[in-house]
């Protein structure tokens, strides 16, 4: 197979790994052992099923494509054996079926990146709200979200036992995105969603200045964005710190598919190249329509507050005068303290996702 199609490649392997860590997970619940483990407080929580379904993830891409550059959420052990039944190899024959864009055709391995968010809604996972929960893989091309898989395992969950459960969302840019129904939502209405189980005074004030006739409380950046791409909310508004690239990336891309937009709060976009700083530092805010509309709605003060991945002007001028090299990634009291810009030396330790050895074969810096 050519070059050309390792793109669709990686996305067919992508939906099937997103499939069978959808099955883990299930499996987990099942078992009644979630294996809870607080990372750096009790907002943020690990399970055994994205330990789980990490393991799964990552080891069947990196198995397949073993020079594309990977990263997960979660912090594991990387000489750890993998159970075999947990690395799938096929490629998913619709996602095949299709005819990659053209505008692809040159990319190379080392221009790709895979975020791997093994599980999204961990706190309404540990809650019983089981249809917040997705698992997202995003694939970044040369730092821009370009595709992504959006998978939700728990879908149809009290649909009855004759529904099928589980079901996967997934898109290209260029090509469009698969797995739901589109819908446009009410015009007479300006419903906005937010975080559930992260909010603090900012992120309502955020979601107040944008107007809302009714806030949508719910879990998930996934599953957010699936509210968005059926017409269920007009606007997903987050001011806050807390998500980080493995969050945002395959949203993105699948809204993104459809024409619709994801950026940081301030309308800049969130860069995925391997040495971003993982925290999106900007914010989040997606929308499929009017999406100036609501960046122009956040007010001065709440702004002051994130910083884009992308430098500002003034920034890039800053760092010139100071002689040194800039790279995307940097936040500013990096800058006034002269620390390293580059990779996760810019992030407070503990959002620090360190490359996993066995899984990147990209040299270290
Ligand atoms: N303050 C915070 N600390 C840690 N993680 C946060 C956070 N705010 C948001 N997140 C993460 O961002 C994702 C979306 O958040 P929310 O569901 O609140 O909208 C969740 O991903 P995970 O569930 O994969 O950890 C959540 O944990
Ligand atoms: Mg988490
Ligand atoms: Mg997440
Ligand atoms: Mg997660």
């Amino acid at each position: 197979m050519s070059q050309r199609d390792l793109l669709l490649r990686i996305v067919a392997a992508s939906v099937t790994a997103s499939r069978k860590a959808a099955e883990i997970v299930r499996g987990v619940l099942k078992s009644g052992d979630l294996g809870i483990v607080e990372k750096t407080g009790k907002n943020d929580l690990q399970t055994e099923a994205d330990r789980a379904a990490q393991r799964c993830i990552v080891a069947s891409l990196h198995k397949q494509f073993p020079k594309v550059a990977i990263f997960g959420e979660e912090s594991l052990d990387p000489m750890e054996k993998i159970p075999d039944d947990y690395v799938t190899k096929d490629l998913d024959p619709d996602v095949m079926s299709k005819v990659c864009p053209e505008i692809y055709k040159n990319v190379t391995d080392d221009q790709i990146v895979i975020w791997v968010d093994p599980l999204d809604g961990t706190a309404e996972f540990t809650q019983g709200l089981l249809d917040h929960v997705t698992v997202l893989i995003g694939i970044a091309v040369n730092g821009e979200a370009k595709a992504g898989v959006i998978y939700q395992p728990w879908y149809n969950y009290e649909a009855g036992p004759e529904a099928e459960m589980g079901r996967c969302i997934w898109g290209l840019i260029g090509l469009g995105s698969f797995g739901f129904t589109r819908q446009v939502p009410p015009a007479d209405k300006n419903l906005i969603t937010t975080t559930r189980s992260h909010s603090d005074w900012i992120v309502t004030e955020a979601v107040n200045s944008c107007e809302p006739s009714e806030i949508v409380r719910v879990g998930g950046a996934g599953h957010k964005v699936l509210l968005l791409i059926e017409g269920k909310v007009h606007a997903y508004v987050f001011a806050s710190k807390g998500c980080k690239k493995w969050d945002t990336c395959a949203p993105e891309a699948v809204l993104h598919a459809i024409g619709g937009r994801l950026t940081d709060l301030l309308g800049k976009p969130i860069l995925y190249h391997e040495k971003v700083q993982r925290k999106n530092a900007g914010g989040v805010l997606a929308t499929l329509y009017s999406h100036q509309w609501y960046v122009d709605k956040i007010p001065q003060e709440i702004r002051e507050n994130f910083v884009s991945d992308t430098p500002s002007e003034e920034m890039l001028q800053l760092k010139q005068q100071q002689g040194a090299s800039v790279a995307a990634g940097g936040d500013s009291s990096a800058a006034s303290t002269g620390a390293n810009w580059e990779g996760s030396s810019v992030d407070p330790p503990e959002y620090t996702q360190k490359t996993d050895e066995k899984f990147s074969s990209k040299p270290k810096i």
